[in-house]
């Protein structure tokens, strides 16, 4: 890999007692789309600031193209950066929200107007232009905040959940709308988000973080087809761990093969509660009697298509054999699972 552009060394953070950050390394390529994943609390959004120069590290530095940027303040810092709340200004139109920013800045008016038009174009808002924030969706606000953010042509983006104040349909939309923008103007871009989904559908690569640690980093198929702990299987997608008082062994519920009872090699089970998720079903299934081996389990979650569930006749109480494909079994090592 090529030297990263955008480092974070050895970043600590404490408040107090209390460790927010543990010894964070993350070297992020040029152009590259990065998430920071990991439930509340876990220190993504306290890193997420430290590289705004909104908080300072209590040791780490963190570099930009090769220099070292850990003492600057954020003005001095070129970035942008948008949060979960919009925080346009009520009082200033669409327009007048995106020009604020290059104002004393040495352009001149014909300069900030093209440049504002060109990336209200981008954020594909020309024809609101005009309206106040209180007159815009929670969407074009948000379109707008990126407008915003990009409009001084940073060096790097920083979004801290800039999708989760929104529905769910606004946000799938404006999750294409990011990537999209991110690609066109190849930015690099640090997003913070809880959301598995989001991360798996937007990143180049996800760190998965937890209680103040990395736990890896890898691109979105990485970390879930070969997740390195059972803490970032079981946080990314579903997953079922099998062994008897143990995790070592784990698989995802797409990956289960079904079918009728009796008809191969298999386990036998019931169907214990099957649930309609649109695409698919989700099913529960329960061992049907005492089985031996390594491959013990109470209760299993397997995803079928509804093609495979109508073939099946799957109902509740219905009788299934199961088998678990040895290519699609996850191993974890014993050290992986001491940190659970
Ligand atoms: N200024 C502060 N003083 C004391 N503790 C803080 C401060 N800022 C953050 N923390 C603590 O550091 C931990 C990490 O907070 P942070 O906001 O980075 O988490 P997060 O992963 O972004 O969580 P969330 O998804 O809930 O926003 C939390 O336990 C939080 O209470």
């Amino acid at each position: 890999m090529s030297q990263a552009y955008l480092s974070i060394q050895n970043i600590h953070k404490t408040f107090g007692s209390f460790t927010a950050l543990k010894e964070i390394n993350i070297d992020i390529q040029k152009n590259e789309f990065i998430c920071l994943l990991g439930p509340s609390g876990c220190g993504k959004t306290t890193l997420l600031r430290i590289i705004a120069g909104l908080e300072k590290p209590t040791h780490g530095r963190i570099t930009v193209g090769g220099k070292d940027i850990t003492t600057l303040p954020p003005a001095k810092r070129n970035f942008g950066m948008v949060f979960q709340s919009y925080a346009l200004f009520p009082n200033l139109t669409a327009y007048q929200n995106v020009a604020y920013g290059l104002q004393g800045r040495h352009f001149s008016k014909k300069e900030i107007d093209e440049k504002v038009r060109e990336v209200l174009s981008l954020v594909d808002l020309t024809h609101i232009h005009d309206r106040y924030p209180s007159q815009l969706s929670g969407g074009q606000q948000q379109r707008i905040a990126l407008a915003r953010a990009i409009v001084l042509s940073p060096d790097f983006l920083l979004l801290d959940e800039p999708l989760s104040a929104l529905d769910a349909k606004v946000r799938v939309k404006l999750r294409e709308q990011i990537c999209d923008l991110q690609e066109k103007l190849g930015i690099t871009t640090v997003m913070v988000t809880h959301d598995q989904e989001e991360a798996l559908t937007m990143a180049d690569r996800i760190v998965v973080m937890k209680n103040a640690e990395v736990m890896q980093i890898g691109s979105p198929e990485q970390v879930y087809d070969e997740p390195n702990s059972p803490f970032v299987a079981d946080f990314i997608g579903s997953i079922n761990f099998l062994g008897e008082n143990q995790t070592k062994i784990a698989v995802r519920p797409e990956h289960i093969r079904i079918s009728a009872p009796g008809s191969m090699q298999g386990i036998p089970a019931i169907v214990k509660h099957i649930e309609f998720r649109g695409a698919f079903y989700r099913l529960l299934l329960q061992p049907a009697g005492h089985h031996g081996g390594q491959h013990d389990w109470e209760l299993l979650t397997i995803d079928v298509s509804a093609h495979v569930s109508q073939h099946l006749k799957l109902t509740k109480h219905a009788e299934v054999t199961i088998e678990f494909p040895e290519e699609k079994l996850i191993n974890f090592s014993e050290e992986a699972v001491v940190n659970l």
